[in-house]
């Protein structure tokens, strides 16, 4: 099924940063947005992952897995028990297939904590496949990858679309994607002024 978004406003803070988004991503395609430092490819990013409610339009972040900036592994937990954790949260039973696809068999013992910067990413992407969800959002996933890891994360994107996902991302790096769109995120810029109203003060909170 085709994802829609239309007439989507979306804030960081009080500040409303996009106003009139609107774009389809269909089963097996990647949407690359572009924009310079600022533009508000983190902020759409974060608004249809549901970290921040829209100020306008509607988001679906039920069908959605969000890799953020932050790993967000839990660094006492070994990487095993990372992505068995998350696995379970997301009623996935069989981790050994994203072990294989970010080629973590030799880390699964090893404390996240102890990790390298790359190991924690991939580690923290190798979580994508585990949620089940279609629609994958990225915000600068590569960062910390050598060439070999991001051919490597190329391909298992490339496995995600070609089982009927999609994509949403935001780099500045070519992983090689067979089906890719661009959306250049600064033509919905809005005039930078105050939210009327703000109604969820636990989103804030995550702000
Ligand atoms: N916590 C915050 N509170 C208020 N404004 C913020 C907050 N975080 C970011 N902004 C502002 O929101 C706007 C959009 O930022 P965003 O991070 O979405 O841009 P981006 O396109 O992802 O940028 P980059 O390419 O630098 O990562 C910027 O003007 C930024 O300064």
């Amino acid at each position: 099924m085709t994802f829609s978004v239309t007439d989507l406003a979306c804030r960081r803070g009080q500040i409303t940063v996009l106003r009139g988004v609107a774009f389809d991503v269909a089963p097996g395609e990647a949407l690359v947005l572009r924009g310079p430092n600022g533009a508000g490819k983190t902020t759409l990013l974060r608004t249809l992952a549901g970290l921040t409610p829209p100020v306008e339009g509607d988001v679906n972040p039920d069908v959605c897995a969000y890799a953020a900036h932050a790993d967000g592994l839990k660094g006492q937990l070994t990487v095993a028990e990372n992505l068995t954790f998350w696995a379970r949260i997301f009623g996935c039973s069989d981790i050994t297939p994203a072990v294989a696809a970010f080629d973590l068999g030799p880390l699964m013992n090893r404390r996240a904590a102890d990790l390298s910067a790359g190991q924690k990413r991939l580690t923290s992407l190798a979580r994508l496949p585990l949620t089940g969800r279609r629609i994958w959002l990225l915000d600068e996933p590569t960062v910390s990858l050598d060439t070999a890891n991001v051919a490597l994360f190329g391909r298992a994107v490339a496995g995600h679309l070609a089982g009927g996902g999609s994509a949403i991302l935001a780099t500045h790096i070519d992983l090689g994607l067979p089906e890719t769109r661009t959306l250049d995120v600064a033509r919905f810029a809005a005039s930078l002024h105050p939210t009327a109203k703000v109604d969820d003060p636990f989103a804030e909170a995550l702000e």
